[in-house]
C-alpha cells in the first residue's frame, strides 16, 4: 500500500484537473445540449494567457492566474453562450461541426501566437514537501486537489441552494416554464456557460504547473479525459463526474505501477486509459442514458445540384484538367497526387457523414491502418501492388464492422465521441508499436506500382495511378449513392426509425456503409502513405478526422464534387500560396467557415439563378412537375386480397421509470376492419403503437400477429411480417421526393435484412416498387406533387405522403397515429374515404389513433378508449358515444360532443 501512495497522489492530482474540465463540460451540455469539443482548447487559451502574463511579462502568478482564469472564462462563456443560442435550431452534425470549428480556430490562433513547440514554465505553486502517511507530497499537488474539491463542492452547493443555481436546474428541465415565471433562460444559460468555461480555464494554469510546460496538443486533447469523466457521471451528475475525473486520473496513474512490460502495446495502456474508458463506456452504457434530450433532427435542406447535363460537362472538363496536371504542375505535382488521395478519403468520409448522416471521427485511423497493411502486404510479403492495395482495403473492413457496433447503439454526438475515442486509443496504444509505425521513427516502406513496360513508379506515373484510383472510387461512390443502398442511406440519415418500420434492417445498412467507408479510407491511407514515401504515425494524427468532417460540412455539391473541393482546399491552396503560418491561417478559415455554416446554413445560389441554370441544363427538379403517372385504372394490388390476420395485445404494461404509461391493456385489431384507439392526451396510445411496432420493449405483456408471438421481433422484422405505421410526429425522409419516399415504402421490405438485397434489387423489384408507389400516390391524391421534395410541403401533404408510403408497402395491418392532424375538414373527409376504400378493396386492417372524433366515429367499426394508460371502455361507435365513462374522460371536449351528435344523427 505504501508503494502505491505516490501513484495515488499523482492520480488524484491529474484526476482533479480532469474533473474540473469535465464538470464544466457537463454543466454546459446540460443547459445547451452541446458537447463542446473545444472545451479543452478553452483551457489551452487560459494556459497561454497565464504564460504570457507570468513568464513573458513577469506578472505575479496569483494575478496572472486570476486574469487568465476569470478573463478567459468570462469571455469564452459569453461567446459560447451566443454560439450555443445560434445553434439551438441546428442538428447534431452541425453542433459537432461548430465545436470542431471553434477548436480549429483556437488551436491555430494559439499556434500562430506561441508556436507549436511546448513552452517551459517553472512550477509556480509552492513545492515544499509535507509528509502524508509517510509519503513526501509537494504542496502544489495538495493545492490542486483542494482547488478542484472546493470548486466542485461550491458548484454543488450553488446548484442546491442559490436562486440562480436552481434556475439553471430549471432551465434544463423546462426553459419555457422558467421564462413564464419571469426568469430569462438566456441569462441563466449565460451564467452556466460562464461557470462552465471558468472550470475549463481554471484547469489551464493548474495543468501548466503539473506539466511544467504549455502546448496546444496536450491541453486540447484533455477534452477526451473530460468526456470519459462526464460519461462516468452519465453526462448529468456533477458529483459523479467529479468522481469520474478522479477515477480516470487514478486508473491512469496506478496502471503505470502495475504495467511493467517490454511489450510495446501493453506498456502503452496506461497512457491510453482515458480513451479505453471512454470507448468501453460508449459500448456498455445503457442506451437510455445516451439519448440526447430534445435534439433537433437533421435540417430539412432542399438540396440543389447542377442539372445532369452540366454535371457531365463539368466532369469532362475536370477530368481533362486533372489529366494534364503533370504537363504544367512542375514541382507541385506531388501536392496534386496528395490531393487525389484526399479525394478518395473524403469520398469515404462523405459516404458516412454526408450520405448516411453518421458523424464518425475515425477516418484518419482507418487510413493509418490501411497504409500499414499495404506496407506489410506489398513490402514485407511481396504481394503485387494492386492486389496489396485491394487487400489493404479489405483488412480494414472488419475494423469498420467493429466500429459499426457502437454506431448501432449510438447516434449523433455519442457516436462521434466513441469513434474519436477509438482513433485516439489506436494512436496511443498501437501507432508506436512494431505492428504499426515502429519506434524507430523511420516510417513505413511503401512500394510504388511497378510495370516493366510503363513508368508507373515515376512521379508522373504515380500521379496517373492515383488519378485512376480516385476516378474508380468516385464512380463506385456515385453509383452507390444512386443505388438501393444509397436510397437506404439517405433515408437512414433523415429517419432511421421510419426506415426500420418500413422493413429495413437498419443495423445491417449501418454495418455495410461503415465497411465500405473503411475500405476506401484504407485505400486512401495507402496512397497517401506512398506519396509521403515513409509515413509515420504523425502522418495520420487521430484528431485530423475531426478536421475532415468539418471540411466536408463546409463544402458544397454532391459526390464527388464535395470531395474534390475539400481536397483542393486542404492541399492545393497551401501548395501554391504558402506564406509563414499558411496552414494555420487555412485551418482558422476552415474553423470560421464551419461555425458560420453551422449557425447560418448556406442558402446557395438564389432561386432565380438556380431556375435559370436548371432551364439551360434541361432540368427543372424543384418545380413539382407532374410526371406522367401510369397508374392503372384499378389498383393492381386490389384484386389480391390478403389472408385474414389479427393483431393481439395481451396484458400490456409499460413503465417509464416511476410512470406507468400503460397498465394491463388488451386489444385486438383485425384485418378488413378499422379499429379505433382513442383517449385524452397522454393516455398511452402512442406508447401502445410503439410497443406493437417494436420500438419499445414493454415491461410486461405480449404482442401476437397472425397467430405468432412477435414480442421479441425487431421493428424491421415486424414490418416484414405485415405491420406498417405512420407517426404522430411525421417521420418522412425529408431530403427525398414524394415518389422516392413512397417507392422506398415498398422497397424497404424487399431490401430487408439481406446484405445482397440491400445493395442490389432483384429483377423486377424496381418495377413493382414504382408501380406500387404510383398507385399509392394516385390513391392519396399526390400525383401532382410526386416529384416535389417532401421537406418543402405542408403538414397536411406530409401526412398524406406518410399514408401513401404505408399503402405502397406490402402491409396487412396499418397503425396510423393521428393521421388527420394538419388536414383541413375537406382533406379529412377525403382521407376517411381513402381509409375505407383500402380496407374494403385490399382487406387490410387499420388501427387508428385519432383526436378527430368525427373521423373516428365515421370510419371505425370498433373503438378502445384509454385513459391514464388503462382501458376505460370498448365498443362500437354508438356505444362509445353513449358512454358516460367516456364522456367524463373527455370532459369539456367539444370534439366528442360534435362527433357524438353526428353518430346519433347517423
Ligand atoms: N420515452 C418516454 N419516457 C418517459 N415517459 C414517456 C415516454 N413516452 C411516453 N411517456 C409518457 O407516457 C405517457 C403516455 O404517453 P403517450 O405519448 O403514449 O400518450 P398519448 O396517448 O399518445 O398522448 P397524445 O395523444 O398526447 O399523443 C405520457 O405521460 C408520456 O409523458
Amino acid at each position: 500500500m505504501h508503494d502505491l501512495l505516490p501513484y495515488l497522489i499523482i492520480g488524484l492530482t491529474s484526476g482533479s484537473v480532469y474533473a474540473l474540465i469535465a464538470l464544466g463540460l457537463v454543466l454546459t451540455y446540460k443547459v445547451s445540449n452541446i458537447f463542446n469539443l473545444a472545451h479543452g482548447a478553452i483551457a489551452t487559451v487560459s494556459a497561454y494567457i497565464f504564460y504570457a502574463l507570468h513568464v513573458q511579462h513577469h506578472v505575479s502568478w496569483p494575478l496572472a492566474a486570476l486574469a487568465s482564469v476569470v478573463g478567459a472564462g468570462l469571455v469564452f462563456g459569453l461567446i459560447m453562450e451566443r454560439i450555443a443560442k445560434a445553434l439551438e435550431g441546428a442538428d447534431f452534425t452541425m453542433r459537432i461541426v461548430a465545436t470542431v470549428g471553434i477548436l480549429l480556430l483556437i488551436t491555430n490562433t494559439c499556434q500562430l501566437a506561441f508556436g507549436s513547440f511546448p513552452l517551459p514554465v517553472e512550477p509556480f505553486l509552492p513545492v515544499n514537501v509535507v509528509n502524508i502517511f509517510g509519503v513526501a507530497v509537494t504542496v502544489d499537488r495538495i493545492i490542486i486537489v483542494a482547488v478542484a474539491l472546493i470548486a466542485t463542492v461550491a458548484l454543488y452547493v450553488f446548484f442546491r441552494n442559490s436562486r440562480l443555481g436552481k434556475s439553471i436546474r430549471a432551465v434544463v428541465d423546462n426553459a419555457e416554464l422558467l421564462d413564464l415565471s419571469g426568469t430569462s433562460p438566456t441569462r441563466v444559460r449565460r451564467v452556466a456557460w460562464i461557470i462552465g468555461c471558468t472550470f475549463a480555464t481554471l484547469s489551464g494554469p493548474l495543468l501548466v504547473d503539473t506539466l511544467g510546460s504549455v502546448d496546444v496538443g496536450t491541453l486540447t486533447a484533455l477534452v477526451i479525459q473530460a468526456f470519459a469523466a462526464a460519461a462516468l457521471g452519465s453526462f448529468s451528475s456533477l458529483p459523479l463526474t467529479y468522481v469520474g475525473g478522479l477515477f480516470i486520473g487514478l486508473a491512469t496513474s496506478v496502471s503505470t505501477k502495475y504495467i511493467h512490460t517490454s511489450d510495446q502495446i501493453v506498456s502503452a495502456i496506461p497512457s491510453a486509459m482515458p480513451f479505453i474508458i471512454l470507448f468501453v463506456l460508449m459500448l456498455v452504457m445503457p442506451k437510455a442514458r445516451l439519448v440526447v434530450r430534445s435534439m433537433m433532427k437533421r435540417k430539412l435542406h432542399v438540396r440543389w445540384s447542377l442539372p445532369p447535363r452540366f454535371q457531365i460537362g463539368t466532369g469532362i472538363a475536370t477530368l481533362t484538367l486533372l489529366f494534364t496536371v503533370p504537363l504544367w504542375a512542375g514541382y507541385h505535382l506531388g501536392d496534386w497526387t496528395a490531393m487525389l488521395s484526399y479525394v478518395v478519403l473524403f469520398l469515404s468520409v462523405g459516404l458516412l457523414v454526408r450520405t448516411s448522416g453518421q458523424v464518425a471521427l475515425c477516418h484518419a485511423t482507418f487510413a493509418a491502418i490501411g497504409a500499414v497493411a499495404f506496407s506489410k502486404l506489398a513490402h514485407e510479403a511481396g504481394i503485387p501492388w494492386l492486389v496489396a492495395l485491394v487487400l489493404a482495403g479489405l483488412v480494414v473492413v472488419p475494423i469498420g464492422a467493429i466500429i459499426a457496433i457502437p454506431a448501432i447503439r449510438l447516434s449523433g454526438t455519442f457516436l462521434a465521441l466513441a469513434t474519436l475515442g477509438f482513433g485516439l486509443l489506436v494512436q496511443s496504444v498501437f501507432y508506436q508499436s512494431s505492428w504499426m509505425f515502429g519506434l524507430d521513427g523511420f516510417g513505413l516502406a511503401m512500394p510504388k506500382p511497378h510495370l516493366s513496360w510503363l513508368a508507373l513508379d515515376t512521379d508522373t506515373g504515380f500521379y496517373y495511378v492515383v488519378l485512376a484510383v480516385a476516378c474508380v472510387t468516385a464512380l463506385v461512390v456515385v453509383t452507390l449513392v444512386r443505388s438501393r443502398l444509397g436510397r437506404l442511406l439517405r433515408a437512414m440519415a433523415d429517419s432511421p426509425q421510419a426506415l426500420a418500420t418500413a422493413g429495413v434492417s437498419v443495423n445491417l445498412t449501418r454495418l455495410l456503409v461503415f465497411c465500405i467507408s473503411a475500405f476506401f479510407a484504407a485505400i486512401a491511407g495507402a496512397l497517401y502513405g506512398m506519396y509521403i514515401v515513409a509515413p509515420t504515425g504523425q502522418s495520420f494524427d487521430a484528431f485530423t478526422s475531426a478536421t475532415y468532417v468539418t471540411l466536408l460540412a463546409i463544402m458544397s455539391g454532391i459526390a464527388p464534387w464535395y470531395a474534390l473541393n475539400g481536397a483542393i482546399a486542404l492541399t492545393i491552396v497551401s501548395s501554391y500560396w504558402h506564406p509563414t503560418g499558411m496552414s494555420n491561417y487555412l485551418q482558422i478559415l476552415f474553423g470560421l467557415s464551419a461555425i458560420s455554416v453551422a449557425i447560418l446554413p448556406p442558402q446557395g445560389l438564389p432561386a432565380g439563378v438556380r431556375a435559370k441554370i436548371d432551364r439551360w441544363g434541361g432540368a427543372n427538379p424543384e418545380a413539382p412537375k407532374a410526371r406522367q403517372v401510369t397508374a392503372p385504372k384499378r389498383d393492381i394490388r386490389r384484386g389480391r386480397r390478403i389472408s385474414p390476420g389479427r393483431l393481439e395485445v395481451q396484458d400490456l404494461t409499460v413503465r417509464f421509470g416511476g410512470l406507468t404509461a400503460v397498465r394491463n391493456f388488451d386489444l385486438e385489431a383485425h384485418t378488413g376492419t378499422i379499429t379505433g384507439l382513442i383517449g385524452p392526451n397522454g393516455a398511452g396510445k402512442t406508447t401502445i403503437f410503439n410497443v406493437c411496432s417494436g420500438l419499445i420493449r414493454p415491461t410486461g405483456g405480449r404482442v401476437t400477429f397472425a397467430g405468432a408471438d412477435i414480442s421479441r421481433l425487431s421493428p424491421a422484422a415486424r414490418a416484414r411480417r405485415g405491420i406498417g405505421r405512420t407517426y404522430q410526429h411525421i417521420e418522412l425522409w425529408d431530403s427525398m421526393t414524394v415518389r422516392q419516399n413512397v417507392t422506398l415504402g415498398h422497397e424497404g421490405a424487399l431490401a430487408g435484412s439481406n446484405i445482397v438485397r440491400q445493395l442490389v434489387p432483384m429483377r423486377g423489384d424496381r418495377n413493382a416498387a414504382v408501380s406500387a408507389a404510383d398507385d399509392a400516390i394516385a390513391l392519396c391524391g399526390l400525383t401532382e406533387l410526386a416529384d416535389a421534395v417532401v421537406a418543402s410541403l405542408s403538414t397536411g401533404k406530409r401526412r398524406l405522403i406518410e399514408l401513401a408510403r404505408c399503402l405502397a408497402g406490402d402491409f396487412t395491418l396499418l397503425l396510423l397515429d393521428e393521421p388527420s392532424s394538419g388536414l383541413d375538414a375537406f382533406e379529412t373527409e377525403a382521407f376517411g374515404h381513402v381509409l375505407r376504400q383500402v380496407v374494403e378493396e385490399r382487406g387490410i386492417g387499420i388501427l387508428l389513433v385519432e383526436h378527430d372524433m368525427r373521423l373516428v366515429m365515421d370510419v371505425c367499426e370498433y373503438i378502445y378508449v384509454l385513459d391514464f394508460g388503462e382501458e376505460i371502455f370498448r365498443g362500437t361507435p354508438h356505444e362509445v358515444a353513449a358512454s358516460t365513462v367516456v364522456r367524463s374522460a373527455y370532459l369539456g371536449s367539444e370534439e366528442l360532443d360534435v362527433a357524438t351528435r353526428a353518430v346519433h344523427l347517423a
